[in-house]
């Protein structure tokens, strides 16, 4: 028997008493998207703590003096507004400053209470409000800027809390079962888990939507030569090759009702037999496991034997609306892997990328980041830069196709399909990456093909013949 441990929870969780302790993190400044400098404030856990925020001179790095917040924005004032713990609450007040203080995008006039998850803006800065246990409280004061989590690090106490538990569930032999959102890091996760597991062999993914019907159980449990039409040689298949490692199995929701009793089979038996094969082959592998929540909803084409299986630890990694205060950390990571050397963003864009609900989480955020800063150039990103973000609402809008005509693209079939964005875009990131197409491609987070396609609609020239 599996002993399933979580850490789910619903979207709207109320905060009770023991997340009572309010934490602002400051996020980023609009002018410096690739200083990665996210930390958390000290907790405001007693009544009458107080934060001050002031102008800071431009050379100097955000930081706090005693109880000052000192940010070098020109666009704080030089007292600009103060957080104040009086009895349970927290109540941010603006001093009169001259660009104003806003919360959730509107301009506050008066003391205005905070709740978990309030965005707000003091000048050119985002900050987001947190309320946390006192676990977490102490956390966050022993690591200000963050946990390790894959790539980056998180603030988000969400994220710190499923990474700590990943990190202690990696070292057993417990299945992991990730519910998220596209985009929302799934494979990342399932990477890390692999990481603190310590197994020597590799991990391998398998996007188990990407592959047709009839090749899954070919692909995952390999086949022996001759087994059908096109087995022109032995396959060890994906599971035996990552024996000793991980296996995860993303978008696990879509294995086919066969694929999944076969699948059943190897858990339960540790052992795989090929197709067409009669000899089974034993293997040693940690499962990670990941969907969109759909194995879990009532009614869902999914065997329950398997499901109580595969969710020895059920994680769940919130979608980027519900971790805002990682926008920073993201970003620069994002950016910084893109060669992007300097960037900064306007107000009015930074409003429509790092403040809207980007549906794609952070994959999204990463196209609309890179392809919005090469096409800045030197400048700061706006709102006309941001084309993945057009191209999204135009395809929500029914203005482009979300069905895919062309059979190659089978792993990118359940992603809306991109609206070409401007030459200068394209030109810009096939400079950017010396000509090569691949890079470029990844610069503009779209599939090679589909950039192949756009330059042939453009006339832009193909190759490496065209670096200037
Ligand atoms: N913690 C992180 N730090 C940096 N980048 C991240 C992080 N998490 C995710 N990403 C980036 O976001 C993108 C999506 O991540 P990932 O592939 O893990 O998501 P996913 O949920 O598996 O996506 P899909 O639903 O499309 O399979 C990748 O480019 C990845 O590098």
């Amino acid at each position: 028997m599996v002993e399933t441990l979580s850490n789910t929870k619903t979207e709207h969780e109320p905060p009770t008493q023991s997340r009572s302790i309010g934490v602002l993190v400051f996020v980023l400044r609009y002018d410096d998207l690739l200083a990665g400098d996210a930390f958390a404030l000290p907790p405001l856990a007693r009544s009458g703590a107080t934060i001050e925020i002031h102008r800071a001179p431009r050379v100097q790095p955000v930081s706090m003096d005693g109880k000052t917040l000192l940010l070098p924005d020109p666009y704080v004032s030089r007292s600009h507004a103060v957080v104040a713990r009086a009895g349970h609450e927290d109540r941010l007040e603006d001093r009169g400053s001259r660009y104003g203080t806003f919360v959730n995008g509107a301009p506050i006039d008066a003391p205005r209470p905070l709740a978990d998850g309030d965005v707000i803006e003091i000048g050119h800065s985002l900050f987001v409000y947190r309320l946390v246990n006192e676990a977490m409280a102490m956390r966050l004061a022993a690591h200000p800027t963050g946990l390790a989590h894959g790539p980056t690090r998180t603030l988000c106490p969400e994220v710190v809390q499923l990474a700590l538990d990943l990190e202690r569930v990696a070292r057993t032999d417990q299945p992991v079962m990730l519910l998220a959102e596209t985009g929302a890091g799934k494979e990342i996760a399932a990477r890390y888990v692999h990481e603190k597991s310590g197994r020597a062999g590799p991990c391998g993914a398998i996007d188990c939507g990407a592959i047709p019907g009839d090749m899954i159980e070919a692909e995952l449990f390999g086949h022996r030569r001759g087994a059908f039409t096109g087995a022109h040689e032995e396959r060890r298949g994906r599971i035996r090759s990552a024996d000793g490692g991980t296996v995860f199995l993303d978008e696990i929701g879509n294995l086919p009702e066969a694929a999944q009793a076969s699948l059943l089979r190897v858990l339960q038996e540790r052992e795989v037999t090929p197709v067409g094969a009669d000899r089974a082959h034993k293997v040693d592998v940690r499962w990670v496991a990941a969907t969109n929540a759909d194995v879990f909803a009532p009614g869902a084409r999914f065997r329950a034997d398997l499901r109580t299986r595969l969710a020895g630890y059920v994680g769940r990694i919130p979608p980027l609306r519900r971790r805002r205060e990682d926008l920073g950390l993201l970003g620069a990571h994002i950016l910084a892997k893109a060669d992007v050397a300097r960037a900064s963003i306007t107000k009015k864009a930074a409003r429509a990328l790092l403040l809207g609900e980007l549906p794609g989480n952070i994959r999204e955020l990463g196209r609309a980041l890179t392809s919005a800063a090469v096409l800045a150039g030197d400048g700061a990103i706006d709102v006309q830069h941001l084309s993945v973000l057009a191209a999204r609402e135009a395809s929500e809008s029914g203005e482009v196709s979300l069905s895919p005509s062309d059979p190659e693209e089978t792993s990118e079939a359940r992603k809306p399909r991109q609206q070409r964005p401007d030459r200068a875009v394209i030109e810009g990131a096939l400079d950017k990456a010396r000509g090569v197409q691949g890079e470029a491609a990844r610069l503009l987070g779209v599939h090679e093909r589909q950039l192949a396609r756009w330059m042939d609609a453009l006339g832009i020239p193909r190759g490496r013949a065209r670096v200037r």
